[in-house]
């Protein structure tokens, strides 16, 4: 038996989607079907539904040996685990964005603490980070920072907000982590799974 944890957000709707396109329907089966459950069982494997920023912790800790999240969240943590794969889904960027009419940003608030202030440190500009864990275009919006680093993919939030995009960094991704120790112990059924997840030409 295989313990994955999943983000539970958007990224488990392009996760599915994903899966559909594998036709790796004794995954996808199960999980189209949840509503409000955070535990679901199939034949050889056990999904945990967590919030995308929790699933690095469920790895480290060993109650899951896989996990898939974004490049976004496991940037900003230090974590004890292994990096396997890329995963072609979850696509989008961070990026600062501001007002127009606004040409520096002293005070930024984000959700990704570590990624501002390596990125600030990056052009030696000084700054002060607000963190805020959420709806964090509001901050700009209402002038309590000059400008946010946030995630954008369509672009639809800056917009309605008000904002732009001013300076447009990394790009974004899923990936596959796994537990340190399962990644001996599972091995072969990791791999299975692997090769499961690689994109058929
Ligand atoms: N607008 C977006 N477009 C593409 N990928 C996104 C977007 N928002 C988030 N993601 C990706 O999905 C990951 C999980 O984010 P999301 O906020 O959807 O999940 P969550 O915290 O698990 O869920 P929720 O906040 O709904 O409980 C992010 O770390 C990022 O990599
Ligand atoms: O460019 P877009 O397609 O509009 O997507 C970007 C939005 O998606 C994410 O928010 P999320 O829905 O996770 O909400 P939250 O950060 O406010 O929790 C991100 O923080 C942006 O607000």
């Amino acid at each position: 038996m295989i313990t994955i944890a999943l983000s539970k957000g958007r990224q488990l709707e392009d996760f599915i989607s994903f899966l559909r396109q594998q036709k790796l329907s004794q995954w996808y089966t199960s999980l189209e079907s949840i509503s409000r459950e955070l535990l679901i069982e199939t034949e050889d494997t056990r999904f945990l539904l967590v919030k995308g920023e929790d699933v690095p912790v469920y790895v480290e800790e060993g109650v899951a040996d896989l996990g898939i999240t974004g490049s976004d969240v496991l940037y900003e943590q230090s974590r004890e685990i292994n990096n396997l794969m890329d995963l072609p889904f979850g696509y989008c960027h961070f990026a600062l964005a501001a007002k127009s009419e606004k040409e520096a940003y002293p005070i930024v608030a984000t959700k990704y603490v570590k990624y501002t202030q390596d990125y600030f440190d990056s052009i030696r500009q000084p700054v002060k980070i607000i963190p805020l864990k959420g709806s964090v275009e509001l901050a700009a919006t209402i002038d309590m920072a000059d400008a946010i680093m946030d995630i954008v993919q369509t672009g639809t939030t800056l917009r309605e907000n008000g904002l732009e995009e001013q300076v447009c960094l990394d790009n974004i991704n899923a990936r596959l982590i796994a537990n340190k120790h399962a990644f001996f112990s599972k091995n072969a059924e990791i791999q299975a799974i692997i090769n499961q997840l690689k994109e058929r030409g």
